[in-house]
């Protein structure tokens, strides 16, 4: 058990039941019939309850106790089976967290169309609001439905974690609160890490032990890390904290500045936490198959332009658009899923920041950090080794870990027991207050 020595931070729908014996329906070719449901809210119906109406939309016929404003089937899974195409892989459930939210709003229509699992992946949706999000909760299943998507075979909402991640083949941890007015920095990771020590134990308890987590709600790297702390029962290289959208600007700024596609920049990592910290690697970057640093040979643009516009992109995109990065945020959630479900190209590296337990880069073991990451394509993933180090990448890459130390000593008192030694780190005073891309 670690014990942490710990600063105080002050300053510084009830899901449906996916029960088989329960049945659905696909009555139609193109758009076989799902069912919705949702928790009854505390006090209104019996907890557990599902309450199920064949083709009655919102409102009509509606009960007096009948908590729920969303179009419902009542549906059969056996015939499911048997009327769906044989060429489908079987069901998988996918539980997302702020599923309200504005990530979300552009991502469960991407995994719901068959485009980040595949299009022979019928999948169930299973919906985490908070108490605040609940009906907006019901407006997003209600779209959903709207869509006709056939890969979607059942949405389930909720708000109580337990519930909603029963049975989860993925959880994709992207509810957060964001930073308020006044706030330090040091009280949004303790807030926020309140958020994934119970979510870790709800998985731990009743996710699939073979459930894959990306965490992407701010500060994701601690997040994650407190979470699989909480999650004995879970392999830790099944979490993960998305840092593919760093990626994903770093690619697309080169390629802009070596003047070629974007398909053609490869083997861009992202080395470290989900913050200005971050470590943009160009050093191992290729473009079109050679040395991105022999393409672009003005070292001056690469260390002093291209490193702190992809650290700060994040905040610069809030200051136009008023809001985070939201579509693109989604776009590179279903990038880091395919990147888990396929093959990694031969001698490619995506990046994801996973523990760093036994990394051949000599960060610090119990850290969530970025690296770069190949996977067989079954949802597992290896850290590539050997890759070139320099004084200029291991001077930031050191400074990147030494801000996850720091923030993992201002929320020490939330880490639970599982695959993490005992360490003993305060909270610095000098906490420098980065800002986190999210939240910027
Ligand atoms: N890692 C990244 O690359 C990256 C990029 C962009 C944003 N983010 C982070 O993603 C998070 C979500 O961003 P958004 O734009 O969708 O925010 P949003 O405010 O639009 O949505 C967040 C939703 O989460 C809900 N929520 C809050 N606490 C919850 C809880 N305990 N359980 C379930 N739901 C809860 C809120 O009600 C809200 O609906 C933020 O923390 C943001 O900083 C991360």
């Amino acid at each position: 058990m670690r014990l942490a020595n710990v600063a105080p931070v002050a300053r510084g729908a009830r899901v449906g039941s996916s029960d088989p014996t329960r049945a659905v329906a696909a009555n139609g070719t193109r758009a076989p019939p799902r069912r919705t449901a949702s928790f009854d809210p505390p006090g209104r119906g019996e907890r557990g309850r599902t309450v199920v109406r064949r083709n009655t939309p919102a409102g009509v016929g509606r009960k007096a106790d009948d908590p729920l404003g969303v179009f419902r089937l009542e549906y059969d899974v056996s015939q499911d089976e048997k009327h769906r195409p044989k060429t489908w892989k079987p069901t998988i459930t996918v539980a997302v967290s702020g599923a309200a939210g504005q990530i979300s709003n552009h991502l469960l229509f991407k995994i719901a169309s068959g485009s980040v699992f595949g299009a022979d992946q019928p999948v169930i949706l299973r919906l985490l609001g908070s108490e605040r999000s609940r009906t907006a909760l019901e407006g997003v299943s209600m779209e959903l439905e709207d869509c006709l998507f056939p890969l979607l075979r059942e949405v389930d909402i909720g708000i109580d974690a337990r519930t909603v991640f029963a049975g989860a083949d993925w959880a994709l941890l992207i509810g957060a609160k964001p930073r308020g007015p006044g706030m330090e920095r040091g009280d949004l990771l303790e807030m926020n890490g309140k958020i994934f020590v119970e979510q870790g134990k709800a998985l731990n308890d009743v996710a699939k032990p073979t459930c894959k987590v990306i965490v992407v709600g701010n500060p994701c790297n601690t997040n994650a890390l407190i979470a699989l702390s909480h999650a004995p029962n879970l392999d830790p290289k099944n979490f993960h904290a998305l840092t593919k959208l760093d990626e994903n600007r770093a690619k697309c700024q080169l390629a802009i500045k070596a003047g070629v596609f974007y398909e053609t920049v490869t083997n861009v990592a992202i080395w470290g936490n989900h913050s200005t910290t971050q470590v943009p690697d160009f050093v191992n970057a290729k473009i079109d198959g050679k040395k991105a640093t022999d393409v672009i040979t003005d070292r001056e643009w690469l260390e002093s332009d291209f490193t702190p516009a992809i650290q700060t992109r994040g905040g610069l995109l809030i200051k136009k658009w008023g809001r985070s990065s939201a579509a693109s945020t989604a776009v590179s959630i279903a990038d880091h899923i395919r990147n888990l479900v396929n093959p990694t190209a031969p001698g490619d590296f995506f990046s994801s920041a996973v523990l760093s337990n036994g990394n051949p880069y000599g960060i610090p073991d119990g850290l969530c950090y970025s690296f770069p990451c190949r996977s067989k394509g079954d949802g597992s993933y290896e850290i590539v080794q050997g890759l070139e180090i320099n004084d200029w990448l291991r001077e930031r890459m050191d400074k990147s870990a030494e801000e996850l130390v720091n923030e993992k000593g201002c929320v020490g008192s939330l880490f639970g027991d599982a695959h993490l030694d005992e360490f003993d780190i305060q909270c610095p005073v000098d906490l420098d207050d980065t800002l986190l891309p999210g939240e910027m």
